[in-house]
């Protein structure tokens, strides 16, 4: 596994406290990859992401990009953040301009690029998105769902290599949160390595190819989505509950299950049923 983020022994505690919000974080992110983070809440997942944005600087350990140690040099963190992309769990957060087209060409203009190159990267990527015809209304009139595909057109505008979305399903209804599922495909077939913190592990365990699982601030487990779920007793020791799907698969008889891959998703579910009646 080729990691594109490494993360060494991170030890973090916010200004004014003692306690620790990250202790001892060990992780890597594989590149080209679909990673889920999951973890109950507090268990560090926001704090890791604004460390590899290196927004917060760790109090001991080390990340590393591509294998590089990370500096914190202006210049250096400029280009770090253009090439990871960090979508906030609450879009209120994230966007600071009057209207789509504002938002996203602020962006472009912090990044210096010239102003024609600002139009068209804005003008395409609201366009991808689905948010042409919202470009120039108000933010406020924005729905959640809306907020947060503006939120991430934004990031995406920036064309970064690896792109980190905390709790992107959060509040979304399944119809959005389907489209933004499909949308992360998309993302995903133009070579852009993902990683998504959830609360949500069906989604996590039919979305990834890579989880980690984070614990009080330390990461727990790592592997492929079989492999983690494969720790029943460890999953549910921390909180956590099973996939739905792989819970019911597990409780079918044995033998109707011998030597077949569980399921990932509901479709190749019911085929997998279909070809047994
Ligand atoms: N601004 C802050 N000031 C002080 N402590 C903080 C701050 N933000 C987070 N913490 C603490 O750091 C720890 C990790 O929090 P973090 O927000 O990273 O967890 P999380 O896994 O993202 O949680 P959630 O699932 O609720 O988003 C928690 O103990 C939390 O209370």
């Amino acid at each position: 596994m080729k990691p594109i983020l490494e993360v060494q022994d991170l030890t973090y505690a916010y200004p004014g406290t003692s306690h620790l919000a990250l202790q001892g974080m060990t992780l890597r992110i594989p590149a080209g990859k679909k990673t889920a983070i999951c973890g109950q809440n507090g268990s560090g997942k926001s704090t890791f992401f604004l460390h590899a944005i290196g927004i917060h600087r760790p109090k001991s350990g080390a990340l590393h990009w591509k294998g590089a140690p990370y500096s914190y040099q202006h210049k250096e963190l400029a280009k770090l953040r253009q090439n990871i992309g960090l979508v906030f769990q609450d879009p209120e957060q994230q966007l600071i301009l009057h209207t789509p087209y504002e938002d996203v060409s602020y962006g472009l203009r912090n990044a210096k690029l010239p102003e024609p190159e600002i139009r068209s990267r804005t003008e395409s990527i609201l366009e991808q998105m689905g948010l042409a015809h919202l470009a120039h209304t108000p933010l406020h009139h924005l729905s959640l769902g809306q907020k947060k595909r503006v939120s991430l057109a934004g990031v995406l505008a920036l064309q970064p290599e690896l792109l980190l979305l905390d709790e992107p399903t959060a509040f979304l209804d399944r119809r959005s949160e389907h489209q933004l599922v499909d949308e992360l495909e998309r993302i995903h077939q133009q070579g852009i390595t993902l990683v998504m913190a959830t609360h949500d592990l069906n989604l996590a365990y039919a979305w990834a190819d890579w989880i980690l699982v984070f614990d009080r601030g330390t990461c727990v487990m790592e592997g492929t989505p079989e492999e983690v779920f494969h720790e029943v007793e460890k999953i549910e020791a921390l909180g956590l509950e099973m996939p739905m799907l792989l819970d019911i698969w597990q409780a079918l008889p044995a033998a109707w299950r011998a030597g077949q891959r569980p399921p990932r998703d509901v479709a190749s579910f019911k085929a997998w049923i279909k070809s047994h009646s």
